[in-house]
């Protein structure tokens, strides 16, 4: 008899036997799962090698995967367990679906509408559920924190990371989510359900930084004006053909794709995975990027014998003896 497995339900791309729940993580708002080696249960359970690649997914369906400050509080700490697991080589972001109310998909819809403040979105003092009324859930929004717009912050770990991160475009992408997949390394979109649209200047909001700019390095500037200004939905055929993302792909085969791409990526270099993205990144981040990059080369530089003679020379107080290492041209 074939063994039931006990995970909860997770999504319909999500694939029971590819993954395990990563502990230590009590989450409301996303799902946090590592690869593990195909096709093994122990009584009912996935067991397996773990695999180099973790799946984060926004997990608030029914509200197309809009975030609150929770729902980012909650990204950005399992986006950077994974940036500091040093076997983990590639990031897939997804959006758990679809919505058990009306069976929409939703990649992420942005920043929920219905908690915005006057200073940003406002996180609330009770956790009323994904469902429940705007008027309430005003009533509940905490006073003393401040709102916040830290998706932002999110963007930049994702673009500071030195892994790959794959956004695996399972439903909408609107707004602040589809800010999210320009600011991803790769992308693979749902060729039924993945849907585009930026929403921004409907809603009285703009992302000046990278989800306009860096956007329109993708797709030109033109394409990219047009995508803001008139916020037209277009589909996951249209992104790829823009450059939005890298391939679409039937929603069965959406995270499959994505763990193809990942496992693909775990066969290079550490080292020069992370050299390049950093390359990638560097002109458009400006000094910030210039950081990222140098602070790798200032790591490779510590392996060498030479920095490690300066080390050496400074704490058994003599001069360092640069004559073995040419000036390299
Ligand atoms: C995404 C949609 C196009 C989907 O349309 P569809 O018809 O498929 O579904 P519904 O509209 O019926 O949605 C189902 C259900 O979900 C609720 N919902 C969807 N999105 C949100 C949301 N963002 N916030 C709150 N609730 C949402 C919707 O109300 C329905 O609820 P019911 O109770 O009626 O079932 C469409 O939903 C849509 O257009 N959504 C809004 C997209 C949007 O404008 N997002 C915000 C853009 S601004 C932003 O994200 C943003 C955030 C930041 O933190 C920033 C920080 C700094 C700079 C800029 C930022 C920024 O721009």
């Amino acid at each position: 008899m074939e063994a039931m497995s006990v995970l909860p339900f997770v999504s319909d791309t999500f694939d029971a036997s590819r993954w395990r729940e990563v502990v230590g993580f009590e989450l409301t708002d996303i799902t946090y799962h590592r690869g593990i080696s195909r096709g093994m249960e122990l009584d009912g359970k996935p067991v397996g090698a773990d695999l180099p690649v973790v799946r984060i997914a926004f997990d608030r369906p029914i509200l197309r995967n809009a975030f609150r400050p929770h729902t980012v509080d909650e990204l950005y700490r399992c986006l950077d367990h994974a940036r500091m697991t040093s076997d983990v080589a590639a990031v897939i972001i997804t959006g758990n679906g679809p919505s058990p109310k009306d069976g929409g998909y939703g990649f992420c819809s942005g920043g929920d509408q219905r908690i915005r403040g006057k200073d940003g979105y406002r996180y609330e003092e009770t956790d009323l559920g994904e469902d429940a009324a705007v008027e309430s859930r005003r009533e509940t929004i905490d006073p003393v924190r401040a709102g916040r717009l830290h998706i932002l912050e999110v963007q930049r770990l994702i673009r500071t990371m030195p892994k790959v991160v794959i956004a695996a475009v399972s439903g909408w992408a609107a707004g602040g989510g589809h800010s999210l997949n320009v600011v991803c390394d790769l992308s693979i979109a749902s060729l039924e359900h993945a849907r585009f649209m930026q929403t921004d200047a409907n809603v009285g909001s703009f992302d000046a930084g990278y989800g306009s700019a860096l956007l329109a390095r993708q797709v030109g500037d033109k394409r990219a004006r047009e995508i803001f200004f008139l916020a037209r939905e277009y589909s996951a055929v249209d992104a790829e053909r823009w450059g939005v993302v890298n391939e679409a792909v039937p929603h069965a085969e959406l995270e499959n794709t994505a763990l193809e791409y990942a496992r693909i990526i775990a066969t290079k270099s550490p080292q020069a995975i992370r050299m390049l993205k950093f390359a990638f990144n560097l002109a458009d981040d400006g000094l910030a990027g210039q950081q990222v990059f140098a602070g790798e080369a200032t790591r490779m530089a510590y392996m060498t014998e030479e920095a490690q003679e300066g080390r050496d020379a400074f704490v058994e107080r003599r001069q360092p003896d640069w004559s073995p290492f040419p000036y390299y041209f």
